[in-house]
């Protein structure tokens, strides 16, 4: 019989990138009475990822530093406590895996816009699940982890997966769409945040009538089967454009310079204010940046590529 043997962590630091995610179509229905609204959507990640570095610590702390790439929206910030939404993933999946004494050091390497519609929060919540259950130990799978994911935010569980896929539920049930081919963005972000809440809210107050059951237009399915960009631009669709455009009127003129600047289409990217288009090429899409850049009502012109994979370790 000798000492007890106590289990130690396999590696002491994990390093996860996570994608940014852009809402091709969204859907959006009648509010639910959990306050939430069902969706039809489909989302696609994007070449714009947050770096999550993750240490193990042994003592039950969770501690998280940010850094950012770039200025924040204008009165935001991004907590550095038990508020930051990495933090919150972190204690979730510790609770599930039954042991107080897991801790961990999160730092964060911003790059996805804050408060920009591209879930920047939920992606660092899908990176910290990823990470701190490889850290730990943990042994859950992907099936695992999403319904953690999913009591976290309605969009985390995409960025478990990645790719193009379809958002039922409130956005929080993913299933892959059979695809083909690359994608060429450009989005322009903005110096003011925007609150996912208020935009729905305001959906409501302009759509009494709305759907109970929203649907994926076919043609936006047929065009990313085909990889057609021309079809895909053509479909794109937000039923939150006139609510995030009745907070942020000016957005509409950063859709029309994108779309007079030749863009195969021009959508807002969720609930907003970031705006994305759709180029034909490489080449396309830095004629867009410099034409978008040069009307200087962006905070930043930002040339991206979609699909690609979820929060992965690396
Ligand atoms: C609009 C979308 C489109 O993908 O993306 P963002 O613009 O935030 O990136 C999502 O629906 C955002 O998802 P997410 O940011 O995870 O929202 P949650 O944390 O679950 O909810 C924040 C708040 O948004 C509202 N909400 C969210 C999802 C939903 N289907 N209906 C809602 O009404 C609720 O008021 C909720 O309190
Ligand atoms: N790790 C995080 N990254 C970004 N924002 C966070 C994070 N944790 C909490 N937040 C808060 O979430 C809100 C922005 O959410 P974010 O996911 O960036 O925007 P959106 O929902 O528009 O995609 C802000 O109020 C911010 O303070």
């Amino acid at each position: 019989m000798g000492t007890p043997v106590r289990l130690v962590p396999v590696v002491t630091r994990v390093t996860v990138r996570v994608p940014a995610k852009i809402n091709l179509c969204l859907g959006v229905g009648r509010v639910r009475p959990d306050g939430f609204h069902p969706l039809a959507t489909v989302y696609q990640a994007v070449d714009l990822h947050d770096e999550l570095r993750i240490t193990a610590r042994e003592d039950g702390e969770l501690s998280v530093a940010v850094h950012t790439e770039f200025d924040l929206p204008e009165g935001m910030s991004v907590p550095e406590g038990p508020d930051n939404i990495a933090v919150r993933a972190a204690q979730l999946l510790r609770e599930r895996l039954g042991d107080p004494d897991l801790g961990a050091d999160i730092a964060i390497r911003k790059v996805i816009p804050v408060a920009g519609g591209m879930a920047g929060g939920s992606a660092d919540a899908a990176a910290a699940l990823v990470g701190c259950n490889e850290l730990w130990g943990g042994g859950l799978g992907r099936a695992d982890l999403e319904p953690l994911a999913a009591e976290l935010g309605s969009d985390v569980p995409f960025l478990l997966h990645g790719g193009n896929a379809i958002g039922g539920g409130r956005g929080e049930t993913v299933s892959p769409v059979l695809a083909r081919g690359g994608y060429h963005w450009v989005f322009a972000t903005s110096s003011e945040g925007l609150s996912t809440a208020a935009v729905y809210a305001e959906f409501d107050r302009l759509n009494p009538g709305a759907p109970e059951v929203p649907e994926v237009p076919d043609e936006l399915i047929n065009a990313l089967r085909a990889g057609d960009a021309h079809a895909l631009g053509r479909a794109l669709s937000n039923d939150l454009t006139d609510a995030s455009l009745s907070l942020r009127p000016e957005l509409a003129d950063t859709l029309e310079v994108g779309l007079e600047a030749g863009a195969l289409g021009a959508v807002i990217s969720g609930s907003g204010p970031t705006t994305a288009f759709l180029a034909a090429s490489e080449e396309h899409a830095l004629d867009l940046a410099m034409a978008l850049a040069s009307t200087g009502s962006a905070a930043d012109v930002i040339q991206s590529r979609g699909p690609v994979s979820g929060a992965r370790l690396v």
